[in-house]
């Protein structure tokens, strides 16, 4: 899709034109994640058999990886069926090692394998007698840099179209997450944390370059409102915004509704996909972010004196702030 801001439209004077991307792409450099790389959207087909969705989401990973992809994200929920009564059957205990989590020990030997970060969708979390919807951040080392567990639990119902209780299983998790990478800083949250553009503000506000959502989506609120908040996250906040949703099964309990996504800063859909398994591979430049934030600088134009967003708890923050 294009952008709705082309270049030739552009009012800086041309003098200016090249000191930007320069002077933007050294300070990236000074902080030490790559400007421009590939990003990898494995909107995967999930199945009731672990141990496959274990295999295939490696084959995907490494499949975006040799197609370029420096950072690879997952679905929401990608090791097991999207259902309450899957929840506790599935649910690893990612802190107890890689014998207690086998999702989580994939994604770390095939991070640090091929030198690539994964942002590693979600997948049930046992931690004590709870159960959490969690996101496993791992970095080119392989090492585990973040853990994010889903604030806001998808509780819906809507006679006679969709009822679902995430809150029957799941906890909430406590704490927005923002993680350094090799390939920027990097804001998390979980399908209907999109639906609170209070946190995309809060990651925006600690200097997020993209926020990834992995989610599953379905066929009620996401013919309406998928794209819609992707890119209203992505406008307002001026970063980029990168979804993943498993693959439409016409059969399961809970239908996905797929249309994994990448939107840039300008609020433009960059890449996108329909509802069967597809690997995007999309470029990011983060050099636009730079552009798009002094052609509207939101953040000086913004009224402290008559609003203000205040942030409650710190972060949990895995990067320089
Ligand atoms: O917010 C929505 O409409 C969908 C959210 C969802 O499907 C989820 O959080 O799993």
């Amino acid at each position: 899709m294009a952008s709705a801001f082309r270049p030739q439209q552009a009012r800086i004077p041309p003098a200016l034109a090249i000191p930007i991307p320069l002077l933007t792409k050294a300070i990236g450099n000074l902080f030490c994640f790559i400007y421009r790389f590939k990003i990898g959207l494995c909107q995967l087909a999930v199945t009731p058999d672990k141990e496959r969705n274990i295999k295939h989401a490696r084959k995907a990973i490494k499949e975006a990886a040799q197609k370029g992809a420096q950072l690879v994200v997952l679905p929401e929920i990608w090791n097991s069926p999207y259902s309450n009564d899957s929840f506790p059957v599935y649910a690893e205990d990612i802190d107890a090692g890689h014998d207690a989590s086998p999702s989580t020990a994939m994604l770390a030997e095939v991070s640090g394998q091929l030198k690539i970060t994964i942002v590693g969708g979600s997948i049930p979390e046992r931690c004590g007698d709870k159960l959490y919807n969690t996101c496993c951040i791992f970095g080119t080392d392989g090492k585990l840099k973040a853990k994010h567990r889903k604030i806001h639990l998808f509780d819906i119902d809507i006679p006679g179209k969709l009822t679902f209780m995430e809150s029957k299983t799941f906890t909430s998790g406590e704490t927005p997450t923002i993680v350094d990478t090799d390939v920027g800083r990097i804001g998390i949250g979980i399908c209907h944390d999109i639906c609170f553009e209070e946190l995309a503000m809060i990651y925006a506000s600690r200097g997020a370059h993209l926020i990834c959502y992995p989610g599953a989506f379905n066929m009620t609120s996401g013919p309406s409102h998928w794209e819609l908040l992707q890119r209203s996250r992505a406008a307002d906040n001026q970063l980029y915004v990168a979804t993943c949703s498993p693959a439409r099964d016409a059969g399961a309990g809970y239908i996905a509704w797929g249309h994994s996504t990448l939107v840039g800063p300008f609020g433009d859909v960059i890449a996108t996909t329909e509802h069967d398994e597809d690997i995007i591979i999309a470029e990011i430049d983060y050099s636009i972010l730079e552009q798009r934030r002094t052609r509207i600088p939101l953040a000086k134009q913004r009224r402290g004196d008559l609003y203000r967003l205040v942030d409650i708890r710190r972060l949990d923050a895995h990067c320089r702030l």
